[in-house]
């Protein structure tokens, strides 16, 4: 479990993080959303010691990241993937990390495994692609199995195949208990990975809930050949709909009430889902000011 209350970072003058609060549950991935700047590396470095906070606190099971007697078996961090010493072997890489944290040398081979570089781990780093480097900083964040994973825009450089293969060992996490927080710019990939959002700007949290519950919006979709029709029958049960078309919005109504008005008039529905918003729509809202 993560705690975050008051989080704050000034640069000079500049506030960049601005009195920042959240909890992350085990169990969840948690999406962390914001416009270039709007302090979202700033608050996972302060959350993992590598930035200190001007104010407020970050508490890993109760305790600050850098009083853990060992951080990075509790707290899988990939915040910087071209952190990277580039004449160094993606192996011998790995093999110091092991050591520091204190995992045997067979783990090595099994992280390279996992994330797919055991063909190219006595390369030199300095070679590696963008998206090799990633999966290099992913490994070493999973090196002594954490609890917790805290990635700053996994998904960069990854292609297609690296993308799917992220969401499944991050909701995989999850499902074993763990928590994640994870940074992404790419919304299609936040939306099938995570199960919170929280979104900041301008180092302020502007929504933090289920993912569901931010997109869900309380209303119906309904399709219809006879579209003249179901809006007449729907009026006449007191509900306003939109329509373009052969397709019908209908807010504040169930799936199920617009399914029964449509059968109780005889009108054949080819659609019924309940409204969705969009998630790139929903972060324009609430990151505009
Ligand atoms: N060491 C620093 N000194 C001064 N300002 C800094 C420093 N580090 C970050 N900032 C400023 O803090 C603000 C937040 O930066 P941060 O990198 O946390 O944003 P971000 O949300 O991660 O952005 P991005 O999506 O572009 O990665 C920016 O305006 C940045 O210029």
């Amino acid at each position: 479990m993560i705690e975050v209350h008051g989080l704050t970072k000034r640069y000079g003058d500049r506030t960049v993080v601005d009195d920042v609060s959240f909890v992350l549950e085990p169990g969840s991935v948690t999406g962390f959303l914001g416009p270039n700047g709007a302090g979202k590396s700033t608050t996972m470095r302060m959350m993992t010691g590598l930035v200190p906070a001007t104010s407020g606190t970050a508490l890993v099971d109760g305790r600050p990241y850098r009083e853990l007697a060992n951080p990075g078996a509790v707290v899988g961090t990939l915040l910087d993937a071209s952190a990277v010493h580039p004449g160094r072997s993606g192996r011998v890489h790995l093999q110091l990390l092991a050591d520091a944290v204190g995992v045997p040398s067979s783990r090595v081979g099994e992280v390279l495994d996992l994330v797919g570089l055991a063909g190219a781990a006595r390369r030199r780093v300095g070679g590696y692609s963008l998206g090799m480097r990633q999966r290099l900083g992913i490994a070493g964040a999973l090196l002594a199995d954490p609890a917790v994973l805290v990635f700053d825009e996994p998904a960069n450089g990854l292609d297609p195949e690296g993308i799917r293969w992220m969401r499944d060992l991050l909701r995989g996490h999850a499902a074993r208990g763990g928590t994640v927080l994870l940074s992404s710019h790419l919304l299609g990939e936040v939306e099938t990975t995570v199960d919170r959002l929280l979104v900041i700007g301008s180092g302020r949290v502007v929504a933090d809930a289920p993912i569901r519950e931010l997109l869900g919006g309380d209303g119906a979709v309904a399709e219809a050949e006879d579209a003249d029709g179901l809006q007449r029958a729907l009026a006449a049960a007191g509900l306003d709909a939109r329509r373009d078309g052969a397709v019908l919005t209908v807010p504040g109504a169930t799936p199920a009430r617009v399914g029964a008005v449509a059968a109780g008039a005889g009108i054949a529905l080819t659609g019924l889902r309940p409204s969705q918003q969009d998630l790139e729509d929903l972060f324009f809202q609430l990151t505009t000011a």
